[in-house]
């Protein structure tokens, strides 16, 4: 039977979200919320249909984005005390007390589910992590079964996460690696094929 895991997604109040994305929604801050609330559903979307993740749980202080995400069937924690990324996803991972834990970016609209195992698959029981396409940032980070996620996320975390020791996944996986921080990502991510909501809530230049 298949390794399970149980995935953590970070998801920032929408007001202060994908804010490299801005000029992409003309500066009306209600698609802005929109978009960077469609691009968090479309993923965790993805991920709980992934086979072997059994459980997607997300971390915000957003009740919008909890609310959206529980009509998904998906459960939301709030922030611990400790302010930042990596402090959120500390908590999330200790929170669910998971035989295996990763951390999963809220950025990617075009995430495939096959893609998603396909990386689990290729993790094989390591601690390991999946570069975004430029290589410079992080997608996915996986614990090894029965240990600590250690997230290093943040400028430069697919060199930080690669010091660390986790093991580097590079393999045909676009839509795992496609994050949407611009509007060129976004144009990328379109090209592949985007989710139903991100789809819904696109910017008037992309039509
Ligand atoms: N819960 C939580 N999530 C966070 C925090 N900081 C970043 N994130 C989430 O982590 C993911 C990666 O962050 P970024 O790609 O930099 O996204 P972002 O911060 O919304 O985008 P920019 O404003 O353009 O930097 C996104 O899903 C964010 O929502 C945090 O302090 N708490
Ligand atoms: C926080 C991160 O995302 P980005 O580089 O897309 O801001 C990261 O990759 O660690």
């Amino acid at each position: 039977m298949r390794d399970e895991v149980d995935l953590v997604v970070p998801v920032k109040t929408l007001d202060r979200a994908k804010t490299r994305l801005t000029s992409a929604t003309g500066g009306d801050p209600v698609s802005h919320a929109a978009l960077a609330l469609a691009l968090a559903l479309d993923t965790v979307s993805a991920a709980a249909r992934t086979p072997g993740v059994r459980r997607v749980v997300t971390i915000t202080s957003d009740p919008a984005v909890a609310s959206e995400m529980a009509a998904l069937g998906v459960e939301s924690l709030p922030e611990p005390g400790e302010p930042g990324l990596n402090a959120a996803l500390r908590h999330g991972a200790r929170t669910l007390g998971s035989s295996r834990v990763g951390a999963l970016q809220a950025d990617l609209p075009a995430l495939r589910p096959v893609e998603l195992r396909a990386a689990l698959d290729a993790a094989a029981g390591r601690r390991a992590f999946v570069p975004d396409r430029q290589g410079t940032g992080t997608t996915l980070l996986l614990a090894a079964p029965g240990g600590e996620l250690d997230p290093r996320f943040g400028v430069g975390s697919a060199g930080h996460h690669r010091l660390s020791g986790a093991a580097e996944l590079i393999g045909p996986w676009p839509s795992l690696r496609c994050d949407v921080d611009t509007e060129e990502d976004l144009r990328l991510a379109l090209v592949l094929g985007l989710g139903v909501r991100t789809a819904n809530a696109l910017p008037a230049w992309t039509t």
